[in-house]
């Protein structure tokens, strides 16, 4: 063997489209959940152990995860298997080093919050195979994540095709995951109005130009930056929350009257799930991406879990339309696995 293949940043941006990723992600979620499940008449065998947390000095601010997975039996059927390959099953034995120093937003010139690496092993003898780089590939799964808890959380519930509802998204952090799931919505799904805030607001204004600019959205909504968190939120259907706040940044009665909500709740999860108030988690139905990890890593967590995303999925289960939904998002290993395993089917495709 000559020593992994290293795939670089661009290399990874050439080829992540929302449908490779969307589809390895809906794949993962569905496959921790058959596991979880002890669903036999399913194929897949996964083995995702909890990450580990090293701390890098005295605060939980610098921190280094590892996050080991194997996904056995799955299928890629996106961009990323062309041709036959779309139909062969894959088995993924992979490790993301990510950091997470939230400083970095501080430094001058700024660097990204989060920052991964993933090992990509032979699964049939242990060998590295590649090291491909992960920050764009955590942006985009973790946003991915979000678009199939709401395809199957939110337009899941009504008879309608998701290309005919419109919807208006509240965007709360305008951070990486703020403006990738605010791309991520636009890109997915019908969306009429997009509602941003940001703690620092020239932040969130910054966001709202940069949107605006874009070309490439499926959908141009009207994009408002508010100046409350309660405001972005009160006529909103879908509210994505990705900041670092340990502190509720809205609570049930900031959420308006009622009618068909679910809430993707993406931020503070290595440490905690308190951007959003108890009240909004009382009433909600909560939903993660693997029970075992939230048993882990979501100590204290103020109600009871109804399930997995990937057990909506693999079931069918139809939330009640005027319900509210959210989906507890810790990210899993898995999820990369899948992912990084898409990304090299696709750069060996175009490469071929
Ligand atoms: N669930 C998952 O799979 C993943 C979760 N994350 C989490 O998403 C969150 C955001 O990550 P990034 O967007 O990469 O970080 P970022 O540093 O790019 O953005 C963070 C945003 O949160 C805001 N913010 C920070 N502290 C705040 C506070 N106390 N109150 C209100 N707003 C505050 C900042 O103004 C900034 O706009 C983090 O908690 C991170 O751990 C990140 C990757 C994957
Ligand atoms: O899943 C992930 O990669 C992370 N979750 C929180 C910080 C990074």
């Amino acid at each position: 063997m000559s020593g992994p293949i290293y795939y670089g940043a661009e290399l990874v941006r050439r080829v992540l489209t929302w449908q490779l990723v969307n589809d390895a992600v809906e794949e993962a979620l569905k496959a921790v959940a058959a596991q979880s499940r002890n669903a036999p008449q399913l194929p897949y065998v996964v083995s995702q152990p909890m990450r580990s947390v090293t701390i890098a000095g005295t605060e939980r601010s610098q921190l280094l995860f590892t996050m080991p997975a194997y996904v056995g039996n799955y299928r890629l059927t996106a961009a990323g298997a062309a041709g036959d390959a779309g139909n062969a099953t894959r088995s993924t034995l992979a490790c993301k080093l990510v950091t997470s120093f939230r400083g970095n937003q501080e430094l001058q010139p700024p660097l990204p919050s989060i920052a991964a690496n993933i090992l990509l092993f032979n699964a049939g003898t242990g060998e590295i195979d590649a090291i491909m780089s992960g920050t764009d590939i955590t942006t985009w799964r973790t946003a991915a994540a979000s678009v199939v808890a709401t395809k199957y959380l939110y337009f899941g519930r009504f008879n309608a095709a998701i290309s005919e509802l419109p919807i208006k998204v509240a965007i709360i952090g305008c951070g990486t995951q703020g403006e990738i799931h605010a791309v991520a919505m636009c890109s997915n799904f019908k969306v009429e109005q997009l509602l941003l805030y940001n703690r620092t607001a020239t932040r969130a204004q910054q966001l709202a130009d940069k949107l605006r600019k874009m070309t490439n959205l499926q959908h141009t909504p009207e994009i408002i930056v508010c100046n409350s968190a309660r405001d972005a939120v009160r006529d909103a259907n879908v509210i994505c929350v990705a900041t670092f706040s340990r502190e509720p940044l809205f609570n049930a009665c900031d959420l308006g009257s009622k009618r068909g909500l679910h809430i993707n709740a993406v931020g503070a999860g290595e440490v905690a799930f308190g951007e959003v108030a108890t009240d909004v988690y009382q009433q909600s139905e909560v939903f993660v991406d693997s029970l075992a990890n939230a048993e882990h890593e979501l100590k204290g967590f103020p109600v009871c879990i109804a399930g997995e995303v990937g057990n909506v999925i693999n079931k069918d289960y139809k939330p009640e339309p005027t319900s509210m939904t959210l989906f507890q998002s810790m990210g899993m290993a898995s999820e990369d696995a899948c992912v990084a395993e898409a990304v090299r089917s696709a750069l060996l495709t175009i490469d071929s």
